[in-house]
């Protein structure tokens, strides 16, 4: 029965990508029902518009098709995600900084509150928005001599509450408020140390068999009785933003779009380029 269901999930998403732009690579495995979610955006997977739209109608199909367990894991065995793609925030295109920044919410609505169970398979660094996606995840797998962290404020910019929540929630509130005010970056091991990842891995192949594992402990648990424990424990979190929604767009866009952020910015992406 469950096999039987598991093969038309399969069917119906394994090309789902090349329907899209392919930024995002979805596989189901006929056995387990488990998606591995790929993020394929070279060279270090930055989280623009068109990625966000395809991850999160991802998302919402593994919703609907009742996928057993969700791997977020990059394409690159160097980079999980740099975060959000910083030519978005100066993209005087119309409009589209309001969706980009929607999308984004849709995106993190979607996967923190995902009714099935899920994993970040940290292949890469991870910074700001790439740490929000790991965040998001119930578990965390990473590979050594990686970085991870919410550096916002390295960029002159705040995390918005719901970035910190998401921080928060795993690692408390002490350690968030220092990690978050000084920009720090951690390495795997002491991300490891402070519980901000749950494991390391030596490489792409030990994490996604480290993600598998983890996914197995739900083998004999009721979806239902998951579920539903995880929204009971994750719910208010997930509807802070969704009550504030206009709000905190409003918010990004007024900072985002101020002359001090954007001179700042342009500062951090020389830096970048310089660093090479
Ligand atoms: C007002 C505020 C309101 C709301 C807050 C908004 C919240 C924002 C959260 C974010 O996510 S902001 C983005 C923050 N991200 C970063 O700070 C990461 C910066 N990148 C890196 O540290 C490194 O690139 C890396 C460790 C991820 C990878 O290093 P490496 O493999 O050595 O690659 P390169 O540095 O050479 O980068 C290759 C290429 O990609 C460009 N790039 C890197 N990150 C981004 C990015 N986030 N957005 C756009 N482009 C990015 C980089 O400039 C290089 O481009 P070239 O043209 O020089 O090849």
């Amino acid at each position: 029965m469950f096999l039987r269901r598991s093969v038309t999930l399969a069917m119906s998403l394994k090309n789902y990508s090349s329907e899209a732009k392919n930024l995002v690579a979805v596989a189901v495995n006929n056995q387990t029902g488990v998606a591995t979610v790929t993020l394929q955006r070279p060279p270090v997977n930055s989280l623009n518009l068109e990625l966000l739209n395809e991850l999160s109608s991802a998302l919402t199909e593994l919703e609907e098709k009742k996928a057993r367990g969700i791997i977020l894991k990059s394409s690159s065995d160097s980079v999980f995600s740099a975060g959000l793609d910083i030519h978005e925030f100066s993209n005087t295109e119309e409009g589209r900084l309001k969706k980009f920044w929607t999308a984004l919410q849709d995106v993190w609505i979607k996967l923190y509150g995902h009714s099935a169970p899920t994993v970040a398979c940290i292949n890469g660094h991870a910074p700001a928005g790439g740490c929000l996606l790991a965040l998001s995840c119930e578990y965390r797998v990473m590979l050594k001599q990686k970085t991870i962290g919410l550096n916002e404020t390295k960029l002159g910019i705040v995390a918005p509450l719901w970035f910190i929540a998401s921080m928060e929630n795993v690692i408390g509130r002490r350690l968030t408020e220092l990690s978050l005010t000084t920009g720090k970056m951690y390495t795997t091991e002491e991300a490891l140390k402070i519980g901000l990842i749950d494991e390391i891995a030596e490489d792409t192949n030990d994490a996604v068999s480290k993600s598998e594992n983890f996914l197995k402990l739900f083998q004999n648990i009721s979806p239902f009785a998951r579920s539903q424990t995880k929204k009971f424990i994750r719910g208010n979190t997930v509807q802070s933003l969704v009550k504030t929604r206009e709000a905190d767009l409003k918010a990004f866009i007024d900072d985002i779009t101020s002359e001090k952020v954007q001179k700042g910015l342009k500062v951090y992406m020389e830096s970048l380029k310089k660093g090479k």
